[in-house]
């Protein structure tokens, strides 16, 4: 930064000062050449006046030449040596007859001399105009000298030119010409003269003089410029590439052309100095200010070069975002802050995406984990009908290796032929549609059942991108499934024909399974009874009089009532067992209901109980026998005139037992409470049991309602220790009903009513006591 802010102080201070530089030498370029000009300019003039006033010389040489002096060559000399001033204009001076001739001569030379040609072509034009000619150079015959001539008409007397007066210039020794020379640019630098034709008339080099000033190979523009009539000055190079500055002017009074030429080299000689002063300066200059503008930037630039640290230390870890400053306040400071800012953005951004990442890795192992964990094919397909996931099972189920199946087709993996068994579920569901299929199959050679769902994976633009796939082996519960049906369809065959009809109720007890019977017994089609209640199949009557008992069996106990109900013509005693079904959690999800028709056992036990003296329950006597004994009782009492008491008993609430423990444990109690009237009478007297939990005892040779009172108070006495009911100790109470019988007229009925009548009396009492009738 530092080093580039440095090169750029280097490059302009450089390009300012080359700048200025090339602005002052394109001035001075103008000053210098325009300098020349007017030097050049000013020995034009020098030359013309030089020209007019030998012009002037001859003119007046030709007018006051006396006749005779032409053609005599002694009368020449003395006529020329009166005029000092002709020595000195002019090498010699020539007579030229109206032919070219030369007649004669100032000079030492006498013989007559032919001009050269182009003079003469000169000659003729002053002998027809009649006014001074200056020739072209030409190289004198007489002396071998490049020269030019200024010729001069001789007119006779009657004004006519007679001859020519020629006054020759030696252009290697002219003074005038050498004034010119002197007046050269510089020290380098140097003049000359050409013709309008490029012959040289004057040029520090002798040897070129008379010669054109294209003669040599190469080119100047400067010098063409010139000859097509440019005055003034410019910049070229010569033949040999040396640049200078050329200056040219015309000469009025010959028209030839007066050059000037300054080399370059010296004329910017100063400015070349100059030059290498100001870039000498101007680097100095720049190392100067680069050194200064070095230091500040590295002044300025520190505390950003601190935070570039920083930030580097914290790209690399090494350091953490608190170490930016942001308490400056400046740029750095604000630069600091956008930097803590976007670092700090960056981080919780990368944290997102971290803390994405590592739950969508989470997830996809959990997914990964639990379609590996499933008893059941798991698979997506794309819709080139490609693997791009494949669970674990393939490898159990169809001996594959899962890993191995990405990217591959179906008919890859598995084959043409099992591709095609599937062609018809893979384009439903590549159609978006939601295939369900059972398929047979086969594993290891063994016969399979495969239950497969395809769902499609549908785009947000609504195209189908795959679907995945779901395939479990139900061979096992198929089997399971077949198995059951066998056996439901064997146990209906069962229930169907067996004398009790069955049933099965759910919570809202409507009908889930009834047998064929209740079409024998009720002509009711058990079809049209499936889903209906329970009332819609037995009627309201039945239906209230079984609600208790079906309430107790959905509370989760088992319930069984008897009920007569028709049958056809015939009443029929029904009795009814309901059982819980009980479910896992311990609710009831539904009800058995098994009725048996007990109206023949009912009739037979009837019976049977008439012919039985004994009651089957206690194994104490029954009715039928304790009204025998008392019989005989009674006729004992009359005749020996013994009084007898009768004991009528019930025990207390027994039917609370019945209906909170069930009939079995209300047995029980029987048994127990007719064991314990036994252990506490005498063994003459006789204890029956009449019906339900009535009981009766024959007390023989009574003395009276006292003696009796207290042998009632012994058997209350005897039932005071609590009972085994149900597995709990459970108090239970007796009422009794006392009546004497003195040996009266007194049928037995009345004997047994008067005491039944004190057993009312002892409930109404409060029970747990005795009563004794008048
Ligand atoms: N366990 C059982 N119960 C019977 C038998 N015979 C009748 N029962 C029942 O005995 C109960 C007799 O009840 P009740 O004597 O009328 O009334 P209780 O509950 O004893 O009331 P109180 O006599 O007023 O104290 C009835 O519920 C009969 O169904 C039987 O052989 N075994």
């Amino acid at each position: 930064m530092a080093g580039v802010v440095v090169m750029l102080v280097l490059i302009a201070t450089i390009v300012v000062t080359w700048v200025a530089l090339v602005l002052a030498e394109r001035d001075m370029k103008s000053i210098i050449g325009d300098q020349q000009y007017a030097l050049l300019s000013a020995a034009a003039a020098q030359v013309d006046a030089q020209m007019s006033a030998k012009k002037v010389l001859l003119a007046s040489l030709a007018d006051s030449m006396p006749a005779d002096a032409g053609l005599d060559t002694a009368r020449m000399k003395v006529f020329i040596d009166r005029h000092p001033s002709v020595r000195r204009e002019f090498l010699n001076v020539h007579i030229f007859n109206r032919q070219g001739m030369l007649i004669n001569t100032a000079g030492d030379q006498t013989a007559a001399l032919e001009l050269d040609a182009r003079v003469r072509a000169y000659l003729e034009r002053v002998l027809a105009a009649g006014k001074p000619v200056v020739t072209p150079p030409f190289k004198s015959l007489l002396t071998g000298l490049p020269a030019i001539m200024i010729l001069h008409p001789v007119l006779d007397a009657g004004g006519r030119p007679a001859m020519l007066l020629g006054g020759s210039i030696d252009l290697t020794n002219s003074s005038f010409l050498e004034q010119i020379a002197a007046q050269k640019p510089g020290k380098t630098g140097f003049t000359f003269i050409m013709t309008t034709r490029g012959t040289l008339v004057h040029h520090p080099n002798p040897t070129r003089l008379l010669e054109n000033i294209n003669a040599r190979p190469g080119h100047n523009r400067a010098t063409e410029m010139a000859l097509q009539g440019f005055e003034g000055w410019t910049e070229a190079a010569n033949k040999d590439g040396s640049e200078g500055i050329y200056s040219y002017k015309r000469l009025k009074s010959t028209n030839w052309i007066i050059g000037s030429r300054f080399p370059v080299d010296e004329a910017f000689a100063p400015m070349i100095v100059m030059r290498r002063h100001a870039m000498l300066a101007s680097a100095a200059f720049a190392a100067v200010a680069g050194l200064l503008a070095w230091i500040a930037i590295q002044v300025l630039l520190r505390p950003l070069g601190r935070l570039r640290r920083n930030i580097s230390d914290i790209r690399n870890g090494v350091a953490d975002i608190g170490v930016l400053q942001r308490r400056r306040r400046d740029e750095i400071g604000e630069l600091g802050s956008a930097f803590h800012e976007l670092i700090s953005e960056r981080e919780s951004a990368q944290q997102a995406i971290r803390d994405s990442e590592a739950l969508i890795a989470a997830s996809e192992k959990r997914l990964r984990t639990i379609a590996d964990s499933l008893p059941a094919l798991v698979a997506y397909l794309d819709r080139d009908l490609r693997y791009g996931f494949s669970n674990e099972h393939f490898r159990t189920m169809m001996g594959v290796d899962p890993q191995a199946m990405l990217g591959k087709t179906i008919e890859e993996v598995f084959g043409k032929e099992f591709n095609d068994s599937l062609a018809e579920h893979n384009q439903a569901a590549l159609r978006g549609e939601h295939v369900h299929y059972e398929r047979q199959g086969h594993h290891q050679g063994a016969p399979r059942q495969v239950m497969g769902d395809m769902i499609p994976e549908i785009a947000a633009d609504g195209s189908v991108s795959g679907y995945y796939l779901m395939a479990l082996d139900i061979t096992e519960r198929k089997s399971a499934e077949l198995r059951q049906a066998a056996s439901e369809k064997r146990l209906k065959l069962l229930t169907d024909n067996l004398p009790v009809l069955i049933s099965y109720l759910d919570k809202e007890r409507k009908f889930q399974f009834v047998n064929a019977t209740f079409q024998h017994w009720f002509g009711l089609d058990p079809a049209t009874l499936l889903g209906r209640h329970l009332m819609d199949g037995i009627g309201h009557d039945n239906y209230y009089t079984a609600e208790p008992h079906l309430d107790k069996a959905y509370g989760g106990q088992i319930a069984t009532y008897e009920l007569k109900t028709r049958i056809g013509d015939s009443l029929h005693t029904l009795e009814t067992t309901f059982v819980p079904d009980l479910a896992p959690d311990g609710g009831v999800a539904g009800i058995y209901s098994l009725t048996h028709d007990t109206t023949r056992l009912k009739e037979i036990e009837e019976r049977l109980t008439q012919l039985a003296r004994i009651d089957t329950l206690t194994g104490i006597a029954n009715r039928l026998m304790f009204e025998e004994m008392l019989q005989l009782a009674m006729v004992r009492a009359k005749r020996n005139r013994k009084p007898l008491a009768l004991a009528y008993l019930d025990i207390d609430r027994f039917k609370e037992i019945n209906d909170t423990l069930g009939h079995g444990a209300g047995d029980a109690v029987l048994k127990e409470f007719a064991t314990r009237l036994v252990d506490n009478v005498r063994a003459a007297d006789t204890v029956a049991r009449l019906a339900g939990d009535e009981f009766i005892i024959i007390f023989e040779q009574v003395a009276n309602t006292a003696e009796a009172g207290r042998l009632a108070a012994k058997i209350i006495e005897g039932m005071g220790a609590p009972f085994e009911v149900a597995g709990s100790p459970r108090r239970i109470t007796t009422s009794i009903g006392l009546a004497l019988y003195r040996g009266d007229e007194e049928a037995l009925c009345d004997l047994v009513a008067r005491a039944d009548g004190a057993l009312y009396a002892a409930k109404r009492n409060g029970r747990d006591g005795y009563a004794i009738a008048d």
